[in-house]
């Protein structure tokens, strides 16, 4: 049974990896995740300089998934670039990067271009949780116009995007029309579904502390929008721009649902928090044992394959 995949030529052995933010910041995270079962390395969005983040608390958990306002914590660039040269392992790494303005993303960029030793740029579209802006970029659709167009003049390195949930099919139809105008190398969907919040009846208060309690929400509850998401963009975008499925994936049979539903490979976020580096074997195992059952001998048997009656 294969469980690998293809983004673009980056061969990935399976088709599970973290995703950006969890456990992935400082060196042990990475070093850990480079020598675990994740088939790839996805990095913590990261900026020109170091961050500390918000104030905490600014994550909590519970059994419907996770509520967090990191306010995007980092090493900075400089830092997760010097790792990749350092780094002497061949597993595919995916560098994300979030600057806070586009400036800043260009800045990133810039310094990314000179180094060799990453598969590709996750750029970050989405992050929810910037005191220092109001608005999403993933939601500012002419702006992202064009900022990709300014960027591909430049960057000729592999690039994909993290994109926010949308939830109206003319949104779809739009970011699937600028995005198939440009050399995109993968589309991630979602990022944490903006501005939840979590309340805790004993204290009667929200539970964490940024944004008076206002911030991403991810876990089980956010699968249903983040298929639909994967759905969509697997209709609307171009055939060779694969997708990687993230949000509220728990079980082997949950990556067989993003599968069915187009993606190519899958990233686990809260449930890697929440179980830690074993995650990744365990939902191999359930994702093989499924394959097995169906008699599928590799994710191409079913990708895309979602019936509609
Ligand atoms: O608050 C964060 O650091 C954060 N949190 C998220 O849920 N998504 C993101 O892209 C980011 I950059």
């Amino acid at each position: 049974i294969d469980i690998s995949t293809n983004i673009n030529g980056i061969k990935i052995s399976s088709c599970i990896m973290n995703a950006s933010g969890i456990l992935c910041c400082t060196e042990k995270e990475l070093y850990n995740l480079m020598m675990s079962s994740s088939g790839a390395v996805v990095t913590k969005s990261c900026t020109i300089k170091p961050r500390k983040g918000n104030l905490k608390p600014r994550y909590f958990e519970w059994k419907g998934g996770s509520i967090n306002s990191m306010g995007l914590p980092n090493l900075g660039i400089d830092f997760y670039l010097n790792f990749l040269e350092k780094k002497n392992s061949k597993k595919p790494f995916l560098l994300s990067i979030s600057g806070l303005s586009i400036e800043e993303n260009y800045l990133i960029l810039r310094k990314a271009n000179i180094s060799s030793n990453m598969n590709a740029i996750e750029l970050n579209l989405s992050c929810p949780n910037l005191l220092e802006k109001d608005k999403i970029l993933g939601y500012d659709f002419s702006k992202i116009s064009d900022f990709l167009e300014n960027l591909f003049q430049f960057y000729k390195k592999p690039l994909g995007v993290k994109l926010p949930p949308y939830f109206e099919d003319f949104h779809f139809r739009k970011m699937a029309f600028i995005l198939n105008k440009y050399p995109i190398y993968f589309v991630t969907c979602i990022n944490s579904l903006p501005n939840g919040i979590c309340i805790d009846i004993n204290k009667e208060s929200v539970v964490i502390h940024p944004k008076k309690g206002f911030g991403g929400i991810g876990g089980l509850s956010i699968k249903p929008f983040a298929l639909a998401n994967v759905r969509k963009f697997y209709t609307y975008l171009r055939k060779d721009i694969p997708i990687i499925g993230c949000g509220g994936i728990c079980t082997g049979k949950d990556v067989f649902e993003y599968i069915l539903c187009g993606a190519s490979a899958v990233q686990i976020g809260t449930q890697f928090l929440k179980e830690g580096i074993p995650v990744f074997d365990r939902l191999i195992k359930e994702l093989i044992t499924i394959l097995k059952n169906k008699n599928y001998s590799s994710l191409n048997s079913f990708k895309g394959k979602l019936n509609v009656f």
